[in-house]
């Protein structure tokens, strides 16, 4: 066994739809996820006994016990590792943080143990960890655990901003009042240029956007702040925020615009990306 380092994209949600509710509470989604060139990174190593360091910009205040997700990840093989993780995505963000992380974590022990077969207990990591194991553009649906890989779609470009305030998940969806909303059409255009998908993307919703914006208002102010932005053709909360993204045509226009919007508001996390 060696040591294996794997990249843990940022998740972003371009539509978000909320389409019923299950029983048990968890509601049903339809969402087309792609990921970002910007993200967490995972070093797993052999050990004699299970060790977690948790280092980078984006450090401060993520667990470094057993209930991060990344050890809990790691638990479901029963390997001894040493994981470095280090941040580089804000936390409670809606970029699907811990997700991606255990993603990666499973993605690197798979290829430590030579085994790639899923572990058992991988979806009780969270709803999000299924399509972060495909780590391409894909649709996602149930609670989650319905995902299928989506082609065709042109790459974007796009700035990520967080005004870093964490936003839990649960209380985002208990606070959403209409839970019936119409899903996405059933075939997601194929083969667009970037300004004609992101016109079809302006159909489309988050319908978490609203209730996330009701428990912290600032998510309204970067929505403004991203679509101000020259050459922004689309401003939207990603998951259940309060990360948002804007999108442009152009890979210069997201890169000044990210400069442009980093300067003006110091205290939040801007990152122009690419996403596919
Ligand atoms: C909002 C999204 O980020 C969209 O991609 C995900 O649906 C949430 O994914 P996640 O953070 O991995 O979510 P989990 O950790 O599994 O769930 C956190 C909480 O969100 C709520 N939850 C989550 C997923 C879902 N389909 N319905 C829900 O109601 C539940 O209250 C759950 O207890
Ligand atoms: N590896 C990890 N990185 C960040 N947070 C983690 C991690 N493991 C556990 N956590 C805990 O999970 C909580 C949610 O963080 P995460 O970054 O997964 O956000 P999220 O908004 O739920 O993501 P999503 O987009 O999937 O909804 C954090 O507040 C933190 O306490």
């Amino acid at each position: 066994m060696s040591i294996t380092k794997v990249f843990a994209p940022a998740k972003v949600n371009l539509t978000l739809h909320v389409t019923g509710q299950r029983r048990d509470g968890y509601h049903l989604l339809d969402s087309l996820v792609v990921f970002a060139d910007v993200g967490d990174r995972i070093t797993v190593m052999p050990a004699e006994a299970n060790r977690l360091e948790v280092i980078g910009p984006r450090a401060a205040g993520v667990p470094t016990d057993g209930t991060n997700l990344v050890a809990r990840a790691a638990d479901l093989f029963g390997v001894p590792v040493h994981i470095v993780l280090s941040k580089h995505l804000p936390a409670a963000a809606g970029i699907g943080g811990g997700s991606s992380d255990a993603a990666a974590t499973i993605l690197a022990l798979s290829d430590l143990i030579g085994d790639t077969r899923l572990p058992e207990g991988v979806s009780e990591l969270g709803a999000d960890v299924r399509v972060c194991l495909m780590r391409q553009a894909a649709r996602m649906r149930g609670i989650g655990e319905d995902v299928a890989p989506c082609p065709g779609l042109p790459p974007l470009f796009a700035i990520l901003a967080n005004p870093g305030v964490d936003v839990p998940t649960p209380e985002v969806f208990k606070a959403l009042e209409d839970k019936q909303n119409p899903p996405m059409p059933k075939r997601i255009p194929q083969g667009m240029k970037a300004g004609a998908f992101i016109d079809w993307l302006a159909t489309q919703r988050n319908d978490l956007e609203a209730p996330a914006i009701a428990r912290s208002p600032v998510i309204r102010d970067v929505l403004d702040a991203l679509a101000d932005l020259p050459g922004a053709r689309l401003a939207r909360m990603s998951g259940s925020g309060a990360t948002c993204f804007a999108l442009f045509e152009t890979e210069d226009a997201a890169r000044a615009g990210a400069s442009a919007l980093a300067q003006a508001k110091p205290e939040w996390w801007v990152e122009a990306a690419k996403l596919s």
